[in-house]
């Protein structure tokens, strides 16, 4: 293509200048009812759309590559750009074709990227869509994100790297910012969700621009109030952010709520691998219906869908708030409230997001009648909500809003079309003007057969008709036979074969009536829906609090309802140190068993630490992922899956489960768990959970051992809540050694030659591992399996005499010796009846007994 632009035609000269400016975007340019694309656009969408790459005329002396998608279809198209991380550059035409000489004049009207979508199509009604930008500063990283599509407008500050990979990970970013030139670490973005990354010049981020930039766009003399000032890192990435979203959406984006700052000690922090191990709202094998969400969200409106994965995703610490939550369930479940609730909440809809677009003057007829729709369903809310004042708050929020619910239902029909476009949107009765203007434009038919009868009548010709087409518009017909007979005023317009077409003073008068009444019709219609939209506008903050809180009643009835149907109950949170869970399930295992769940009891008080031994598939996972997630669901302000529950504070849980090869980062099974271990020693606290599954299994026993013995005793020592799952029965010799630490172990028993789970939780160590008959029951060949007890029968003797530390040598022997003459002679002993002479024969026994035996 030449780069001379002289040489262009005018039209390719324009779409130059304009591409010029979106060199990273592809440029959607409308021409008429298409958005077309040129040159390597072109190649590109026809490639990823699938559409056909063709020549649109020449330019420049070239053939100009040429791909196009229809106008009306084209958010199809958009949606899955934007799902393959490629952003939109929508260029419309803003001039008159009528009155433009050369190309009409067209302007880039909005980008649609992933970050900033607003689209009922183009979203995912269950998930956030958010923008993100992260921006560090002293070694602080600033993170900011903002939801266009609901206006909230979040940031935090983290310390290190590892707590801004969390928070990334809890947020899932449908779209990144950040410094072309990052002058810190950089983020692991696989592990946050690889999310596309738009980078911006640093000056975006500059902190002294940016804080007054913020002042002027919330009018405010001071971000104390938001918590920003003195927090360059944030105040950096929060401006940037903003910033790039009234870029791209070419609006100021009146609907934003001012920023928040979430500080990150206020609720229990989960990085992401313990998020995805709990399998929190993704699951390890990509169900989501498998995961706590899953289970929890029978929510009636999608913005409480969204609303109860944020709750589950950000537990709180604050009592307060937990137990307001609390409170509203156990209201809601009185006399089952929350049924004749959720039924009202039903017609809602997600009023969150059609506010968004109403702000963005984006909304569509179907918009506005869901939200009129919501607003008629606030009387009975309210009337409802009248009646339990835990609910105090919310019914504040949910006043009636008679006028603007009346508003709505008078202004739009009962079946609106997707479009205002067409016009049909706007109720007859609504507006005087335009139904004058809609009688005259439909009261065409009546006056041509009027006009029609008349005609025949005075020109005695039985054949002529009123006919009407849209090149020559309105037109008398008469067929040729009666050509002679038509009177003079009657104007040829148009010759066909055995017809003759006409045109009268009268019907040209009329036509001119008709078409402008149609045409004025339908301007008057957009422009009261124009109207319709501001007066909307004059109530967007109320109304989006309304929405908020329709949200939340929505969570809090489907937490009650739910309580209801899986028998959950109210835990107690407290400052008294420990955990303590009665009777206590795992939904997900539970939901997706055809076997009934064991409850199994949880008791981290007196000893905070559990070692936790029993067969493969006992159900050691399951009983520390239930642990975890109950008191997940405890900080949530959610009933929990236990008889009763009392949870003392908990500032963090950690997670090392499971064993999976990180092949993208080329780090092998043993470096994961090693590099997770690492980050749950340097930074558990005393009130943390921490849930350590077979720590050293992939490396040889003994290190492996090793390594699972000093970690248990350095997190016995640090005092966290440990639920420890080991294959090392030796590990069960820490209980006799330090304080706070117990044994329990799951439960099995033989059964004609089989092995049965029994799932129970029981105090102790367990007295075999199981492991030959576990691997029977999956399947492994009978000749395998006696080849393998024969083995074990070896190893054990070996062991008995070659272990690599005094230590170490006492635990096996204790736990896989053969019987013993000392072990037995030991056993009999009651050292407090002893004398000091008895102690000493039965040392020299020992030794007598230790020489035979070599
Ligand atoms: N309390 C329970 N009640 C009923 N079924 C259970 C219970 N706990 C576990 N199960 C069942 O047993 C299966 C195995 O449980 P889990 O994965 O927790 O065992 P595990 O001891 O961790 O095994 P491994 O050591 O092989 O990882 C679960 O998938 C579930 O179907």
């Amino acid at each position: 293509m030449s780069q001379n632009l002289d040489q262009h035609t005018p039209m390719m000269q324009q779409y130059l200048r304009i591409k010029a400016q979106y060199p990273d975007h592809l440029l959607f340019y409308r021409m008429g009812d298409f958005y077309e694309l040129f040159y390597e656009d072109a190649e590109k969408a026809a490639q990823l759309l699938d559409i056909t790459l063709t020549t649109r005329g020449k330019s420049a002396g070239a053939p100009i590559p040429m791909a196009g998608v229809p106008y009306h279809s084209a958010e199809s198209y958009l949606a899955r750009l934007v799902k393959a991380g490629i952003s939109v550059a929508i260029c419309e035409q803003v001039g008159d074709p009528a009155t433009s000489k050369g190309p009409v004049a067209r302007k880039v009207v909005r980008i649609v990227t992933p970050g900033t979508l607003t689209e009922d199509s183009l979203l995912d009604a269950a998930r956030d869509n958010l923008l993100a930008a992260v921006f560090s500063h002293n070694g602080r990283w600033g993170l900011a994100w903002l939801d266009v599509s609901s206006g909230r407008f979040e940031g935090c500050e983290c310390d290190t790297l590892a707590q801004l990979e969390a928070e990334l990970s809890r947020l899932r970013p449908a779209e990144l910012l950040l410094p072309e030139k990052p002058d810190a670490e950089k983020i692991d973005l696989k592990k946050v969700g690889d999310p596309p990354c738009t980078p911006l010049p640093a000056w975006h981020f500059d902190p002294t621009s940016s804080r007054e930039r913020l002042l002027q766009r919330f009018a405010v003399q001071s971000l104390d109030a938001f918590g920003l000032e003195n927090s360059p890192a944030l105040l950096g990435a929060a401006s940037a952010l903003l910033h790039y979203a009234e870029q791209m959406l070419q609006h100021d984006l009146t609907h934003l709520h001012p920023p928040k700052r979430i500080h990150l000690d206020d609720t229990l922090i989960l990085d992401a691998i313990s998020r995805r191990n709990l399998e929190l709202t993704e699951s390890l094998h990509g169900n989501d219906r498998h995961t706590l969400a899953g289970i929890l969200d029978t929510c009636r409106t999608p913005m409480g869908s969204r609303m109860l994965k944020r709750w589950i995703n950000q537990p709180l610490r604050d009592r307060a708030t937990i137990s307001a939550r609390q409170d509203a369930i156990a209201a809601l479940l009185e006399n089952w409230r929350f049924e004749s609730l959720r039924d009202a909440l039903k017609p809602v809809g997600d009023v969150e997001r059609i506010l968004s677009r109403v702000a963005l003057y984006s909304a569509r007829p179907r918009d506005l009648l869901q939200l009129g729709q919501a607003l008629a369903q606030l009387p009975t809310l309210a009337d409802l909500l009248a009646e339990m004042p835990a609910l105090h708050a919310l019914q504040q929020a949910c006043v009636p809003q008679p006028e603007l619910a009346d508003l709505l239902a008078r202004a739009i029909v009962d079946n609106p079309p997707m479009l205002i476009r067409d016009g049909g949107v706007i109720r007859a009765g609504y507006d005087a003007e335009l139904d004058e203007l809609r009688a005259l434009r439909d009261e065409a038919g009546d006056f041509l057969l009027q006009l029609e009868a008349r005609e025949r009548e005075q020109t005695g010709i039985p054949t002529l008709k009123v006919g009407y087409n849209k090149v020559h518009g309105y037109y008398i017909e008469v067929s040729k036979s009666y050509s002679d007979d038509v009177p003079l005023h009657y104007q040829r317009r148009q010759t066909l074969k055995g017809a003759e077409r006409y045109i009268t003073p009268e019907l040209k008068a009329f036509e001119d009536k008709i078409l402008s009444a149609g045409e004025k019709a339908l301007a008057r219609e957009k422009w009261l829906y124009q109207q319709l939209l501001e007066q909307l506008n004059a109530h967007l903050a109320t109304l989006q609090r309304l929405a908020d809180a329709l949200a939340e009643l929505d969570v809090l009835a489907t937490l009650a309802e739910r309580a209801d149907a899986l028998a959950l109950n109210r835990p107690t949170l407290s400052d008294t140190p420990g955990i303590h869970i009665e009777q206590g399930r795992h939904l997900t295992v539970e939901a997706l068993s055809s076997e009934p769940f064991i409850p199994n009891d949880t008791d981290l008080v007196d000893a905070r630490m559990q070692i936790i031994t029993g067969p493969n598939m006992g159900g050691k996972s399951t009983y520390m992922r239930q642990t975890a997630l109950i008191v997940v669901l405890a900080h949530m302000g959610a009933f929990v899956p236990a008889r009763r529950a009392a949870i003392g504070p908990v500032d963090r849980i950690f997670t090392r489960i499971g064993a999976s090869d990180d092949l993208t980062s080329g780090r092998s099974t043993f470096m994961v768990e090693m590099t997770e271990t690492a980050n749950i020693l340097h930074h558990a606290t005393e009130q943390s959970l921490v849930l350590l599954d077979e720590i050293g299994r992939g490396t040889s026993t003994f290190d492996g051992l090793a390594l699972a013995w000093a970690v248990a005793e350095a997190m016995a020592q640090r005092g966290s809540y440990t639920l420890f799952a080991t294959h090392y029965f030796e590990l069960t010799a820490l209980a006799e050694q330090l304080s706070g630490v117990a044994n329990v172990h799951l439960d099995a028993v033989e059964h004609d030659d089989r092995i049965v789970f029994m799932h129970q939780v029981k105090p102790g160590p367990a007295s075999q591992s199981y492991g030959l008959q576990v691997a029977a029951l999956a399947g492994v060949p009978k000749g395998v399996i006696r080849r393998a007890r024969a083995k074990l029968h070896e190893l054990e003797q070996q062991a008995l005499g070659a272990s690599p530390t005094p230590q170490l040598e006492l635990f096996s022997a204790v736990e896989n010796a053969p019987p013993d003459p000392i072990l037995d002679l030991i056993d009999t002993l009651d050292p407090d009846s002893l004398t000091p002479r008895e102690a000493l024969e039965i040392l020299y026994k020992i030794k007598e007994l230790r020489h035979a035996s070599e």
